[in-house]
């Protein structure tokens, strides 16, 4: 496999040859059985705090578009929830399909959302980079929004507005005074799981807090993502059309709901 992708010759199917952990016990994402999520009284409510001047710059870095945000002091951060202790905001990106159908990571009684948002934090209190956080069991944790068709979502524009300038893998753009929150549904409950990165590297080192209430965006909104390109100026235009990893196996995990 020459690099990991999502196309016949290098995607999803492809890459325990490059990265074995795809095979192994707390992969994700996953599909959600509701019926066999377990309530948990000790779960508490999720606290996130964001600074819209952490906001730094959105990027496509030809696998998704990503807002990075300043990680070096404590200014987003998420508490509460699963969480013991204070995982800083690192950043957000998307993942789709090539149609409505289908497009998020995780699913919920086999049910597929049109695409899925990932707001990814680093274990601030206990490591010292997002890098070797993401090589420790508890040093990611990721918010996970699913996106239905409905309709346009004025908050989603604030990201879509700017995608025409960064169609190309690699460019970046300045983007800040963004907060995140604006993407989060009404309500924060949620359903937890240990798991990992659902790209390679693949690091089983992800606690995954996944929204139950999903936002609305429109087929418009969605067709602007695909219009991404996932090759850089060099090489031959292709487009990023879609971009999820399927559901894999549980392998005895227990998901947890609020
Ligand atoms: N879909 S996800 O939220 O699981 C995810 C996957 C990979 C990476 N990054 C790849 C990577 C390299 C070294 C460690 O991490 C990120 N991220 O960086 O936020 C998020
Ligand atoms: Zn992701």
């Amino acid at each position: 496999m020459l690099h990991w992708g999502y196309e016949e010759h290098n995607g999803p199917a492809h890459w325990k040859e490059v990265f074995p952990v795809a095979n192994g016990d707390r992969q994700s994402p996953i599909d959600i059985k509701t019926e066999e999520t377990k309530y948990d009284p000790s779960l508490r409510p999720l606290n996130p705090s964001y600074d819209p001047a952490s906001a730094k710059i959105i990027l496509n870095n030809g696998h998704s578009t990503s807002v990075e945000f300043d990680d070096t002091v404590n200014k987003s951060v998420l508490t509460g929830g699963p969480l013991s202790g204070t995982y800083r905001l690192r950043q957000i990106h998307f993942h789709w399909g090539s149609n409505d159908e289908a497009g998020s990571e995780h699913t919920v009684d086999g049910m597929k959302y049109a695409a899925e948002l990932h707001v990814v934090h680093w274990n601030a209190e206990k490591y010292s980079s997002f890098v070797e956080a993401a090589c420790q069991s508890d040093g990611l944790a990721v918010m996970a929004v699913f996106l239905k068709i409905g309709e346009c979502n004025p908050q989603l524009n604030k990201i879509t507005d700017h995608l025409d300038t960064i169609r190309i893998k690699g460019k970046k753009a300045l983007f800040t005074n963004f907060d995140p929150s604006c993407l989060l549904p009404k309500s924060l409950d949620y359903w937890t799981y240990f798991g990992s990165l659902t790209v390679p590297p693949l690091l089983e080192s992800v606690i995954w807090i996944v929204l139950r209430e999903p936002i609305n965006v429109c087929s418009e909104q969605l067709a602007k993502f695909r219009s991404l390109l996932s090759t850089a100026e060099d090489e031959v235009a292709c487009c990023l059309l879609r971009n999820f990893r399927p559901p894999q196996p549980l392998r005895g995990r227990e998901v947890r709901r609020n």
